[in-house]
Parts: C-alpha cells; sequence; structure tokens
C-alpha cells in the first residue's frame, strides 16, 4: 500500500459535491431570504444599504402625505434596491447552507467501540459521549466516531463523506499522516484512535458551521472598504442637504422624495449592496476547492501572500520515505547492520522506520522477535533527528548523519571516513541517508528513498508568474535538501531547519509586513503553519498541524496552495474591480439627476443636461431604477469572481481598473438612457 492515491488533479467538484451557482433550490431560499433580512438588526449592520433602507420608508410616508405616481414608483424601485441587496448576500450564502444540510446528514449517530483500560475489553457507546482521550477500536466497515489520532495499526479510509473524493486514502500510527475524522469509513485493516475532539466540537461540526457562514466575520479589508464607504455616504448626506436650500433660492421646491432618490444614487449602492456577498462567495469558491478556510481573513492574505513555504517530505515527495538499501561499513557484515537497524525500528511507528523492519524482513529475513522486558525505545524527533533502542547495556541509535556522527563522537567513538562518502552519494541522489550506529561504533547507512510528486515543477514555475517566490524547508540533509529543491524548481531551500528554524524563517519572511503561507502535515510544522498569515494544513496530516493552520486542505495536495492563492487574489480583484465600478457609476447619475433638478430654474445648466433626458422626472427616475437594476446585474459577476489568470498583481490592478473604471462612468449614461427612453415611448411620462 503506498500513500500515492492521495495525489489526485484538482478537481471543481467540491465537499459533499456541489451545486450550480444558479440551482432552483438555492434561488427559491434566496427569494426568501430577501425578505427575512429585512430585519432592521441585520439592516443596520450594512451602512450604505441602511440609508436606502431609511430613505425607502421616508418616501413611503411622503407617498402617503402627497400621493403620486411618481413618489409611489420611487418607493417602489427603493424597496427593490434593499430587496436585491438582500438576494444577492442570500445567493451567496446558498451554496453553502445547501452544503451543510448534506454534511449534517453524515453527521448520522454512530456507535463507538470503546477500549477499557485494560486495553482488551471494548464497551459499545454512543459517539457523542465519547471524551477527549478515550481508546476506540475501528475495523473495515466501522464509521470512524469521531476525530481522532491513531495510535495503533494502519488502514485504509473511505473519506468522501467528507472530501467527495471516492479513492480510498492510507492512514497509520506515528507518521504523518495519522489523524482521522469522525464520519469517514474504515475499509480495511484495524486501527486504534486516540479521541481528539470534544464532544460537538468536532471537524465536521466546525465544518458545518463554516460552510454555512454561521460564524462570519467581516475581515479587516472588508471594514477598511466599509469604513471608506460610510465616509463616502456621509459626505453626500449634508451635500443632498444643502440642496434643499438651494432649491429654495431658486423657488423650484426639490420635494423630499426627489431628494432621498439623488441621495440613494450618490452613495455606493452598488458596492454596499454586493459587498459581503463577494466575500461570501470567495469562501464558498474554497470550499469548492476542497479547502476549508477558518476565516475570510485567511482567504484574503492567500491573495497578497508573496513568500510560500513547502516543507520538502510528504509535500513535494510522496512522502512514504522507503529504506531501499543497507550499507554496511568497517568491518560490520551487511547482516549485522540489518539486525541492528531493524531493532532501533521495532517500535518506531513512523513510514521510515516501519520500511526498515520490512526491509530486513525481505532483504534479510530477518524476523526474530528480540522481544524482552529490557528494551527502552527512543522514539524519534524532528529536534534530535534520530530513534532508536536501549537494551542489555547497549545502545543503538539511527538517524540523520551529523546527529548520529556528533552522538558517537560523544560516546567517545569515531568515524570512519566511508560514511560521509556514502551518505554524500546518497544524498546527490535526493534520497536520505540515515546512519545506524551501535554505542561507539558506526555500522553502516540506510538509504531512504522517496520521490517528488509529478508535475510539482510546472505549478512552482505558475507561481513564479504571479510573483511568489517558493522556499523548500527539511529537516533533511544540505545536499538531499538541494538535489531535491532542483529536481522539484523551488527558488530557494532551507535545511536541517528544526521546528524553531521553520519559525524563524517564517518570521524573517514576515519582516516589512511580507505575507508568507505555509503548508505542511506534520506535528513539528505546527509552529510555523500557527505563524503563516495562510497556514494550509493537509487534511491527512496530524490534528496539531490541524489545529495550527488557518485552512485545512481536505485533498492534502501539495500544490492546492496555488489554487488558495488564486481564489484569493480573485476575491481582491473582484472587490477592487466592483468597487471602482461602482465610484465611476454614481458620477453618471450625478450628471443625470443635477440638471433635471434645477433646470426650471437655471436654464443655463441644460449644458450639464449631456444625456437630453426627456423630462426631470424621467431622468429621477431611470436613475433610481438604474441603480437598483445594476445590482441584480452583477450579482453573478460578484459571485463567480472577475476572471483571473496569473500575471504580476500590478498588471492584474492597471487592467482592471482601467476596464472597471471606464466602464463604470460608460455603462450608466447608456442604461440610464435606455429606461428613459422606455418611460417615454410608454408614455408613462
Ligand atoms: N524514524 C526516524 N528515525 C531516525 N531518524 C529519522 C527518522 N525519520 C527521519 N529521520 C531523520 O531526521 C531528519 C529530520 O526529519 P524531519 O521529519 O524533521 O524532516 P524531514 O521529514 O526530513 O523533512 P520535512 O520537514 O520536509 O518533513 C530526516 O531528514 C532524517 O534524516
Ligand atoms: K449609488
Ligand atoms: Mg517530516
Amino acid at each position: 500500500m503506498t500513500a500515492r492515491t492521495e495525489m489526485k488533479p484538482s478537481r471543481a467538484k467540491g465537499v459533499a459535491g456541489s451545486k450550480s451557482l444558479f440551482d432552483r433550490q438555492i434561488l427559491q431560499a434566496a427569494i426568501r431570504g430577501s425578505f427575512t433580512k429585512l430585519d432592521p438588526r441585520i439592516q443596520v449592520k450594512n451602512p450604505v444599504m441602511f440609508v436606502v433602507y431609511l430613505g425607502t420608508m421616508v418616501t413611503f410616508v411622503a407617498s402617503i402625505i402627497h400621493s403620486s405616481l411618481f413618489s409611489w414608483l420611487v418607493t417602489v424601485v427603493l424597496a427593490f434596491t434593499v430587496l436585491f441587496a438582500n438576494f444577492a448576500e442570500a445567493m451567496a450564502e446558498g451554496r453553502g447552507k445547501a452544503q451543510a444540510d448534506t454534511l449534517r446528514k453524515t453527521r448520522t449517530e454512530t456507535e463507538a467501540r470503546k477500549l477499557l483500560a485494560d486495553g482488551t475489553t471494548e464497551t459499545r457507546i454512543r459517539a457523542s459521549d465519547l471524551q477527549t482521550g478515550d481508546l476506540v477500536v475501528c475495523e473495515a466497515g466501522d464509521v470512524i466516531p469521531s476525530d481522532g489520532e491513531i495510535v495503533e495499526g494502519v488502514a485504509s479510509v473511505d473519506e468522501s463523506a467528507i472530501t467527495g473524493e471516492s479513492a480510498p486514502v492510507i492512514r497509520e500510527a506515528g507518521g504523518d499522516r495519522s489523524s482521522v475524522t469522525g464520519g469517514t469509513m474504515v475499509l480495511s485493516d484495524r486501527i486504534v484512535v486516540k479521541i481528539t475532539a470534544t464532544p460537538g466540537n468536532s471537524f465536521l461540526d466546525r465544518m458545518i458551521s463554516l460552510v454555512e457562514g454561521a460564524d462570519r466575520k467581516k475581515t479587516p479589508n472588508e471594514i477598511a472598504l466599509s469604513i471608506l464607504l460610510v465616509a463616502l455616504t456621509v459626505i453626500f448626506v449634508p451635500v443632498v442637504v444643502s440642496l434643499e436650500y438651494f432649491a429654495h433660492f431658486a423657488h423650484t421646491g426639490v420635494a423630499i422624495v426627489t431628494l432621498v432618490a439623488l441621495l440613494v444614487c450618490l452613495i455606493p449602492t452598488t458596492i454596499g449592496a454586493l459587498l459581503s456577498a463577494i466575500g461570501i462567495a470567495g469562501m464558498d469558491r474554497m470550499v469548492q476547492k476542497n479547502v476549508l478556510a477558518m476565516s475570510g481573513r485567511a482567504v484574503e492574505a492567500a491573495g497578497d501572500v508573496s513568500t510560500l513555504l513547502l516543507d520538502k517530505t510528504g509535500t513535494i515527495t510522496f512522502g512514504n520515505r522507503m529504506a531501499s538499501r543497507f550499507v554496511s561499513v568497517g568491518g560490520t557484515t551487511a547482516d549485522e547492520l540489518a539486525r541492528a537497524a531493524r531493532l532501533s525500528s521495532l517500535a518506531d511507528e513512523t513510514p521510515e522506520g516501519r520500511s526498515i523492519v520490512v526491509l530486513a524482513k525481505n532483504e534479510y529475513g530477518i524476523r526474530d522477535t528480540d522481544s524482552g522486558t529490557d528494551f527502552e525505545f527512543v522514539p524519534f524527533s524532528a529536534t534530535t533527528r534520530m530513534s532508536g533502542v536501549n537494551f542489555k547495556g547497549s545502545q543503538i541509535r539511527k538517524g540523520a548523519a551529523e546527529a548520529i556522527k556528533r552522538w558517537v563522537i560523544e560516546q567517545g567513538g569515531d568515524v570512519p571516513t566511508e560514511v560521509d562518502e556514502i551518505t554524500r552519494d546518497i544524498a546527490n541522489a535526493g534520497s536520505t541517508p540515515l546512519v545506524v550506529a551501535q554505542d561507539q561504533r558506526v555500522l553502516g547507512v540506510i538509504e531512504l528513498k522517496d520521490v517528488v510528486k509529478p508535475g510539482i515543477k510546472e505549478r512552482f514555475a505558475e507561481l513564479r508568474k504571479m510573483g511568489i517566490r517558493t522556499v523548500m524547508i527539511t529537516g533533511d540533509n544540505p545536499l538531499t535538501a538541494a538535489a531535491i529543491a532542483s529536481e522539484a524548481g523551488v527558488d530557494d531551500y532551507l535545511a536541517e531547519a528544526t521546528p524553531e528554524r521553520k519559525l524563524e524563517l517564517i518570521k524573517e519572511e514576515q519582516e516589512g509586513g511580507k505575507l508568507v503561507a505555509m503548508t505542511g502535515d506534520g506535528t513539528n510544522d505546527a509552529p510555523a503553519l500557527a505563524q503563516a498569515d495562510v497556514g494550509v494544513a493537509m487534511n491527512s496530516g496530524t490534528v496539531a498541524a490541524k489545529e495550527a493552520g488557518n485552512m485545512v486542505d481536505l485533498d492534502s495536495s501539495p500544490t492546492k496552495l496555488i489554487e488558495i492563492v488564486e481564489v484569493g487574489k480573485q476575491l481582491l480583484i473582484t472587490r477592487g474591480a466592483l468597487t471602482t465600478f461602482s465610484i465611476a457609476n454614481d458620477l453618471a447619475k450625478y450628471f443625470a439627476i443635477i440638471p433635471a433638478l434645477f433646470i426650471a430654474a437655471y436654464p443655463q445648466l441644460k449644458i450639464l443636461n449631456i444625456m437630453h433626458l426627456h423630462s426631470p422626472i424621467t431622468a429621477i427616475l431611470s436613475a433610481v431604477i438604474f441603480n437598483a437594476i445594476i445590482i441584480i446585474i452583477l450579482i453573478p459577476l460578484a459571485l463567480k469572481g472577475v476572471k483571473f489568470r496569473p500575471a504580476a498583481a500590478s498588471e492584474i490592478i492597471r487592467r482592471n481598473v482601467f476596464i472597471y473604471g471606464v466602464g463604470g462612468v460608460i455603462i450608466p449614461f447608456i442604461g440610464i438612457k435606455i429606461i428613459d427612453i422606455i418611460l417615454t415611448v410608454t408614455r408613462l411620462y
């Protein structure tokens, strides 16, 4: 069994299947949502639209007092403006809500086979009664009752309930693929899982509230933009009120309805109506890529990252480093080396450790159980870079060459020069050398083979085009690192990185406000994942890694970060484009309304009436109608995002400011004119 099943092409399909953007059920729910969102407690959260909301009430009251077709029409159009904004947000939320419903069905009540303290007796309890630290047994056909870490065994697991992907994945104790998710199903073998989730707070629970947008908060960028929009709104209120005075001087008596219409046209309603939909849709596009972003802030940061850090083993390479060869040194025989390597790996649950036991058995037929009570195993740690066993007064260690050499010298031994040659040759080939020593003596070297994932070089080239630097970080030696780095085509690499060093590197890269993204799967990646602005943990990784990051990639694909960056950039570009459009757009409405208001008093203003609108009344009506309709027209763009292709950010911004800025000025002129013609030919006015 290999881990290679986990490398799959990215799909458009998302969590628990996907629905089209304009699914009928979603549409119906969104229409309902447009009305339920009329609750003032919801409206007040969007200041720009709240002004329209209050404006509608004012014109409504005005229409009752001085009823006219004009005032009623304005009231209706303004009401629709508010409803359209609600509809945009409800549409954006729709797909997530539908997905949450599907996931809820997955969270059926399952039974857990809990292991009692003696370690062998099982009792059946409800999955919802499981506590953190409980041990449960799962065999072929069992649904894993809650999230946890495998402490014993290896199994193939069907994660389709969560990832929507039917190919089984391998989960095993010890390595960086040890975590399992509640709701997924064991297909073969038997594992013992230590529960890590507290009741009601499992991955599935969190995933449901996430796709549903239950606790969506405004991101810092969104807040900043909202403040700008509020400022633009606040500026126009006194402008419009002071017009009343001008109007008195001019003896035209501008009706309150007209003033409200003018205000609504001048404030940035287009972006005000679409802003939250754009943010929700960005999160949703992540989900469609099978990425769960824990915050909108992380999605935005992804659009701005300048450096991408990837760990080597499991991310750039397949990660199931397998012992492929024993090379003995000095007077040691190959058999002796294999025996010692095996002994030191008997309790080593990492993929490396297990593969050593397998190689010793397959190549040297060593299978006797050297069991005894005086075995003391030393587990692998990323800091010591070695593992081993103490028994019968003797010590065996295996690990990174530098670490073992230092250890042998500390024991008072010395290192034969051929060790350096052998490790260098292995490392230059991109494999990892593990040196084996017993007390003062180096016995030999184990070659661990690992393969660079195909297609990775091309993806890194794409990232470079977007101006993003890729850096590989690894605990491995510099030679292996260099060999893999050049094969994978990263821009830079850091070898012999301890967890502390990884963390430092991120902090260095972040200096000067640069944003750093990082993917990782191991417990030793956790501190770095937490420090990174975008920390993507692989779903296959350890629980610690998943808790530390702010995104989880359900596909555990190392190149997913490229798509994450694209979604982030698309979010920022879409928001920027529609903001530009919205503000440019208001300019045109200004030209439609101002001349209309004062033309009676100041006929000279006729020159401003460049649109040649039929009458002041049709001018104002056309402007408010356009103002409402443009929201509906832009909803698909807000939800799908502006088209994006890899290019430098500055180029993209220049192009979009041009398109949406110029478009934002021209389109309303045309739109308002057309509506004016329609109002005129239908003889409404
Ligand atoms: N089970 C093990 N026993 C002894 N030494 C090991 C074992 N696994 C790995 N090593 C050694 O320790 C080094 C550091 O391992 P670590 O997991 O920190 O990084 P890595 O897996 O090489 O790289 P990455 O950070 O990309 O995952 C390895 O390069 C290897 O030399
Ligand atoms: K407006
Ligand atoms: Mg590792």
